[in-house]
């Protein structure tokens, strides 16, 4: 990854939001994924060694912009929420952000459950930052349709921006791909002004073709992001399911001409690995989807790392232990 724009310098456009399509069976069952390719592919990516160290800091700055900080824990409190949001709103600390020309960064947006969206609007209010909720009997979505349909009623009536909904895997499982296309569509249309994430749970889905399926019937049925995880699945975000779900958004964007957002999200914690998926993006789709509108890392803990190599590097003390990080 050479690239040497900084942040500050993306374009800020307005993307048309991706208002779905009837359901293509033919579409959804040529595609495939070849799990040897997409493997080779993936140990091939650049990202550690290809990031020159004077461009790092940008493109650490970048991921910050592009991360749904989250908490889904069953003890939040409003107290740790607005922690949180102050978080979001000042990321880093002053002192690293002026030398790098970043005064103002913020996160991509806050992710919280549903009881915590009104302590978290409190927290943001005239940030702009979105506010997003996990919804539709997160994480399992075992709950009845019509409890589901209107959890994302309550969500947005509260408040919310953003709702990651997480879809019925069983769908996916039995190949019962109109009832997936269905149920989306319902959450998209309960979803009204606020975009909606189609959460896959991919750890769940079997094979790589079944998230590849999955992937286009979601985007089909109107999704605006598609994401890996809710986080709480046995294996979480990974780079050859990204492969996957990235290139069924290019071949979907290159058929309609809409752009549809991508959200790894589960177990990304290191600043090493964040750059590592930047470059994915960069390579696979382009710079467009480098951007909070169209690329989101779930992340809990994500945030701190690089916090703490940017002070590294803010600060001089550009350490062995981060050289060797980075390759
Ligand atoms: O959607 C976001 C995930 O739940 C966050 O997962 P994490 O705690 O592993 O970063």
């Amino acid at each position: 990854m050479q690239a040497t724009e900084t942040p500050t310098q993306l374009p800020q456009v307005t993307e048309p939001r991706n208002p779905g399509q009837e359901l293509d069976m033919d579409w959804v069952m040529s595609a495939r994924a070849n799990t040897s390719a997409i493997e080779r592919r993936c140990a091939s990516l650049p990202g550690r060694r290809s990031v020159k160290k004077e461009f790092q800091a940008a493109w650490l700055c970048r991921a910050i912009s592009c991360i749904d900080l989250t908490t889904l824990a069953g003890d939040d409190t409003a107290g740790r929420v607005a922690r949180l949001c102050a978080k979001a709103r000042q990321p880093v600390r002053p002192d690293i952000l002026k030398p790098l020309g970043m005064e103002g960064l913020t996160v991509g947006a806050v992710c919280v459950y549903h009881d915590m969206i009104a302590p978290a609007r409190d927290a943001l209010t005239g940030t702009g930052i979105p506010v997003a909720a996990v919804s539709t009997g997160f994480p399992a979505g075992l709950s009845p349709f019509h409890l589901r349909v209107a959890e994302i009623g309550e969500s947005v009536k509260v408040g919310a921006d953003e709702i990651d909904i997480v879809i019925s895997r069983r769908h996916v499982l039995t190949g019962n791909w109109q009832a997936l296309y269905d149920e989306m569509r319902a959450f998209r249309t309960a979803c009204g002004g606020a975009h909606v994430k189609a959460i896959l749970a991919t750890g769940e889905l079997g094979s790589l073709r079944n998230v590849a399926r999955a992937s286009l019937v979601c985007m089909m049925a109107g999704a605006d992001f598609i994401k890996t995880s809710t986080g709480k699945e046995a294996v979480n975000a990974t780079l050859p399911v990204s492969l996957v779900m990235i290139r069924a958004i290019r071949d979907y964007h290159q058929r309609t001409g809409y752009r549809v957002g991508y959200k790894p999200a589960g177990g990304i914690s290191k600043a090493k690995d964040a750059l590592v998926y930047l470059s994915l993006i960069k390579e696979e789709l382009g710079n467009r989807w480098l951007q909070p509108d169209l690329f989101r890392f779930g992340a809990s803990s994500l945030l701190g790392d690089i916090e703490r190599q940017l002070d590294h590097h803010v600060t001089g003390a550009y350490s062995a232990s981060w050289r060797h990080a980075m390759g």
